[in-house]
Parts: C-alpha cells; sequence; structure tokens
C-alpha cells in the first residue's frame, strides 16, 4: 500500500515491486506498504491494469493506484504479456528462453501499466512504461521474477546484474511512475 499526500494507496502483493516503487518515489510521495491479494486478469494490458484498479478501489473502499508488469516477446507477437507471472512460475528461467528456441528474434519488451482510482465507481486513468530488450540466458540474482533473463537495449547486462539505482532509471516500472507521478503533481496543483 502506497499512501500519497491525497491518500491515494498502492495496492500489490509482490514486494519487490513495492521496493522498486519505494525507491523511485522517495522523496516525491509519502508511501506506506499494505498487501492486498488481487485476481490474475486476462485481457489487453490495459484492460488488465484497469479492471485489477477497479478491484481494489472496491476492496479498499478509496482511492488506490495499482500496476501490472507484462513481458512481452516480439516473435509471440506480445505474448506471454499479462501472462507471464503463470510462465515464470511454471517453467521458470530456463523455460522462458526454451520458448524462443525456434526463433531467431529473441528481442521483447517489458512493460508497466499503472492505473490510479479516485475511488470506487470512477474510471482508473492509465500509464504505461516501456523498456526494449532481449532474452538471454539467466545472469544475476534470481530473485525479482524474469529479471535475471531480461537484458535491456543499451546494456550488457541484465537487470538482476544491474546495479538497482540504474534499473530504476530505465526500467519500464521508472517510465510509467513518471508520467503517474506527473498526473498526481498536476492533480495536486489544480485542488
Ligand atoms: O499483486 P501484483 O501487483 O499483481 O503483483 P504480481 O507479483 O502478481 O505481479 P503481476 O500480476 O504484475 O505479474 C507480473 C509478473 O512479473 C514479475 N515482475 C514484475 N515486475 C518485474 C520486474 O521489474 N522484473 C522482473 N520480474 C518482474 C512478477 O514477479 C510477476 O511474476
Ligand atoms: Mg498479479
Amino acid at each position: 500500500m502506497l499512501t500519497c499526500s491525497r491518500h491515494s494507496v498502492f495496492v500489490t502483493g509482490n514486494k519487490y515491486k513495492l521496493m522498486e516503487v519505494q525507491a523511485i518515489l522517495k522523496g516525491t510521495v509519502d508511501l506506506e506498504s499494505h498487501k492486498v491479494d488481487l485476481p490474475e486478469l486476462q485481457g489487453t494490458p490495459e484492460d488488465i491494469a484497469a479492471e485489477k484498479c477497479r478491484i481494489a478501489a472496491e476492496k479498499l473502499q478509496g482511492p488506490c493506484i495499482t500496476e501490472d508488469t507484462c513481458l512481452c516477446y516480439n516473435a509471440m507477437n506480445g505474448l506471454p504479456g499479462p501472462y507471464i507471472k503463470w510462465f515464470m512460475e511454471s517453467i521458470g528461467h530456463e523455460g522462458l528462453n526454451r520458448m524462443l528456441d525456434g526463433f531467431q528474434d529473441k528481442t521483447a519488451y517489458a512493460l508497466c501499466t499503472f492505473a490510479y482510482s479516485k475511488g470506487p465507481g470512477h474510471d482508473p486513468v492509465i500509464f504505461d512504461g516501456k523498456t526494449p530488450g532481449r532474452i538471454v540466458p539467466a545472469r544475476g540474482p534470481p530473485d525479482f521474477g524474469w529479471d535475471a533473463v531480461f537484458e535491456p537495449d543499451g546494456f550488457d547486462q541484465t537487470y538482476a546484474e544491474l546495479d538497482k539505482d540504474v534499473k530504476n532509471t530505465i526500467s519500464h516500472r521508472f517510465r510509467a511512475l513518471e508520467k503517474l507521478q506527473a498526473y498526481l503533481a498536476a492533480e495536486k496543483a489544480s485542488e
């Protein structure tokens, strides 16, 4: 859970996401953490992100922010995309590489979609961030999801090998949060 000056709350069950969001927003937004179990939905990344936020706002009966993360293979027209969580849990880093065995194109992109709702009954606003890269055999600490198999463009290190401070200035999450921050700041200024 993340509380900003407008008492909005970041809802996630993923402690690594929360740590990154806290590190990226540090100093600009007051954070507070709380875990709520949200359903894994199907659809386009944008529709999933919006619906996830609607459900969280209903559960909390108040304003909130949620985020959904995709890992999209270009050779597979964007899949596994929003279903990456199940692929990661079922087949692991090696399987995520093997899926591309029959393809020359190993490029992929990480996509983060934040959604912000003013509360139940309010349509969520969407903010996305994308980082292009490619899928490589796992290197670096295996702690956070598929970090070890994603090498962002312009780097010869995987997300997992990169210093956290570096990942947090080029990541899909950082890019989406930049937009969300600007939106919240403008909203606050107009009050
Ligand atoms: O409660 P929520 O916020 O939904 O947390 P989650 O862990 O279920 O997250 P998602 O539904 O967005 O699924 C995304 C999957 O990708 C993983 N993931 C998310 N961000 C990542 C990142 O920056 N690097 C590596 N793996 C990441 C995450 O661990 C999940 O397995
Ligand atoms: Mg989830």
